[in-house]
């Protein structure tokens, strides 16, 4: 089933989480320059869950970097909320990184140095704030981490590391979360265990979480998926089942 319009121009505008407008990414000069996003306008609503899919090199991590404020696209607008990045100089867009977006990646990017505890709340901590009473211990249990907490991340196995890494993407209560191949370091069964995780963190905590994946079962999981082909969006799924990703994936592979 193909989603409603949900294009930033369409009837739910105003309504995003997170918006990209006609975002243009262009990378080099003159005719060697690569067009990694070609005039990308999308979407997310508040309390959803999307996988940003396509094959290598159609710009998926260019899209993620640029929502996210790490990239700055050569034209278009991104907006957090009410929020234009591009008006932001880089000391505002860090402070906005760190307290407003929450960030999950393949590598699980922790601080080996830093129990798991000191790294959920390494973000407030940057941000000069303090956890609240009790959150920590709340969301060390929603994620499952219970009597870890103590641990630094070389004593914890990857799906455990990705559960801290989670964490700390939840600890700021962000307007979004973005996800950058959340499963590509894990087995199955902890794959599995962090999809769920995402997805409850969405339907339970009515977080708002955009998973870039290669993969059709992670895409599963999601509320709606997005496919990049050379730097555009070519086609959208709502309640994405994972042999309708595959079969459009690889008809996209192949036309790559
Ligand atoms: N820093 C850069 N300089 C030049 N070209 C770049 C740069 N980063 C990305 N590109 C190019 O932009 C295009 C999109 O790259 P991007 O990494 O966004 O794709 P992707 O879909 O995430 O790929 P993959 O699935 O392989 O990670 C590719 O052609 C890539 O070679």
């Amino acid at each position: 089933m193909r989603s409603r319009d949900t294009r930033p121009d369409g009837p739910a505008a105003g309504r995003y989480a997170v918006q990209l407008t006609d975002v243009t990414r262009r990378y080099g000069e003159g005719p060697a320059a690569v067009l990694a996003l070609d005039a990308v306008s999308a979407g997310f609503e508040p309390g959803t869950f999307t996988a940003v899919m396509g094959p290598s090199g159609s710009g998926k991590s260019t899209f993620l970097h640029c929502a996210a404020g790490l990239d700055r696209p050569t034209s278009g607008q991104v907006r957090l909320g009410p929020q234009e990045l591009s008006a932001l100089r880089e000391r505002r867009l860090t402070e906005l990184r760190r307290t407003r977006i929450g960030f999950v990646f393949q590598a699980f990017n922790l601080l080996p140095s830093l129990t798991a505890e000191q790294n959920i709340t390494l973000p407030l901590r940057l941000a000069g704030r303090r956890p609240e009473a009790g959150r920590v211990e709340d969301i060390a249990h929603a994620v499952g981490l219970g009597d870890l907490l103590a641990r630094r991340p070389s004593q914890l196995s990857g799906g455990q590391q990705q559960r801290v890494a989670i964490a700390r993407a939840l600890v700021t209560r962000p307007e979004v979360i973005f996800a950058d191949e959340p499963t590509g370091a894990l087995d199955p069964e902890s794959a599995r265990d962090v999809l769920g995780l995402l997805r409850r963190a969405v339907t339970d905590l009515h977080q708002t979480v955009v998973m870039v994946t290669h993969d059709p079962t992670a895409a599963a999981h999601t509320d709606r998926a997005v496919f990049l082909s050379a730097g555009r969006i070519v086609d959208e799924l709502t309640s994405p089942g994972a042999d309708r990703v595959a079969d459009l994936l690889s008809g996209l592979r192949r036309a790559a």
